[in-house]
């Protein structure tokens, strides 16, 4: 990484600003997931140790510039306080004179929570006063907050402009596994992208096209491959608009000699609920009132030996619906795949991750990333504006 981290400064006696993403999951008020709390600990403890006073900055949600009662922090500062076995201040705003005293009051190595960044209009607007009053509360900037790594907002961004700025363990460590893996890949380098929207991917597919040798599709993306081939595709998604570009990556993987593998056979059904008809086709045998909901038995197979003989996997979104249990084979195959192959695993975030973690084998896994939309910003080789503020090497 060509960025200063939070080792290369010193930050004894200093107040640090330190822009997490607590931005977990929560239901009903309490949290059902804090990977994103814990996985942020490092930077934390790192800096309770080497004596700074320890300011944690998030967003949660997306209250749009008001203030939204149950996207609070508070029971994240909870959560972490019990993580670090040491109490947490909470504030109830993130900037003004409270803000300002709680601050004072700080002692080195002692840790305060912020309120929600979002709560103020110009955060999501990256407004220069926001970004200003945000560092005047410290002496050092440091940016572990990966997963919004890809928002130019006034905290992850705009505040780089008036402190020191550098990036946290976290941030580290996500930014040296993704590039080390897209920069100088270990081969055969396997790409797996499924999930729902064709738009949404196809920067990415078409980075992998060029980067990786194998280049998975699974999900609902496929059906818009199978109609561009002209293929009867039923119910199952399709986005129209992109049946050009569909055929065009499967002649450009093509002639640059890539493997690009489309499921050969397809679980269908004809209702979204666990309890509709189901049937396994090839890609041809699709009824005009059905949909293609997973990846069949014989493409399962396929993609598995593709993961056993790569050295390096990179999987970005599901094989099929597998959020009910009947459409869940394919995801889970391929995640089993993933976990038992000796090949360098990495999965980037969002809907993977949930899978590989409901199916158990979130911890066979080499690295699982902490952002959703910011690994795979990373992945299609965009800049990320909360890294390029911080401070080069
Ligand atoms: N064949 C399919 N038809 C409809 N939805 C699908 C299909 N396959 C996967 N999905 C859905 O895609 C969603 C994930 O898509 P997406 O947001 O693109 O992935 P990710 O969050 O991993 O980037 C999941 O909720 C899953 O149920
Ligand atoms: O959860 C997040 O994004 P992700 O679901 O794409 O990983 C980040 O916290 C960014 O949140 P945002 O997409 O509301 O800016």
């Amino acid at each position: 990484m060509n960025k200063k981290s939070v080792r290369d400064v010193e930050v004894a006696g200093k107040r640090v600003f330190v822009r997490v993403d607590f931005n977990v999951p929560m239901e009903n008020g309490a949290i059902t997931d804090d990977t994103r709390i814990r996985e942020t600990l490092p930077t934390i403890k790192y800096l309770i140790e080497n004596g700074a006073k320890v300011i944690l900055a998030s967003h949660l949600g997306r209250p749009k510039g008001q203030v939204v009662e149950s996207m609070r922090l508070t029971e994240a500062g909870v959560r972490l306080s019990q993580l670090l076995g040491k109490p947490v201040v909470k504030t109830d705003e993130a900037i003004g004179d409270s803000v300002k005293a709680a601050v004072a009051a700080l002692q080195e190595g002692d840790v305060l929570l912020l309120e929600n960044v979002r709560f103020y209009e110009g955060e999501e607007k990256n407004d220069p006063e926001l970004a200003k009053a945000f560092a005047e509360l410290a002496d050092l900037f440091v940016n572990d907050a990966f997963g919004a790594a890809h928002r130019a907002h006034a905290s992850t961004e705009g505040i780089a402009h008036h402190l020191p700025a550098v990036a946290g363990l976290l941030m580290e460590k996500e930014l040296d596994v993704l590039g080390r893996a897209l920069l100088k890949p270990e081969r055969p380098f396997t790409a797996i992208v499924g999930g729902s929207k064709v738009k949404d991917k196809i920067d990415v597919i078409n980075k992998m096209i060029e980067i990786a040798d194998n280049i998975i599709i699974g999900g609902g993306l496929s059906y818009t491959f199978f109609k561009a081939q002209g293929h009867e595709i039923g119910q199952s998604l399709c986005d129209n608009s992109k049946l050009d570009l569909a055929l065009e990556f499967i002649e450009k993987a093509k002639s640059l000699g890539k493997q690009f593998l489309l499921p050969v056979d397809i679980v269908i059904t004809d209702e979204f609920s666990a309890k509709a008809n189901t049937k396994i086709v090839e890609v041809d045998g699709i009824p005009a009132d059905w949909e293609g909901i997973d990846i069949g038995p014989k493409t399962r197979e396929i993609y598995a030996n593709v993961i056993k003989d790569s050295k390096l996997v990179v999987w970005n979104g599901p094989m099929g619906v597998f959020e009910i249990e009947p459409f869940s084979h394919g995801t889970r195959a391929v995640a089993q795949a993933c976990a038992e192959t000796s090949a360098y695993t990495v999965i980037g975030g969002g809907d993977s991750a949930a899978a590989a973690e409901k199916f158990g084998l979130a911890d066979k896994m080499d690295h699982i990333s902490t952002g959703g939309g910011a690994s795979l910003e990373f992945m299609e080789g965009k800049a990320l504006p909360g890294v390029v503020a911080l401070n080069d090497k």
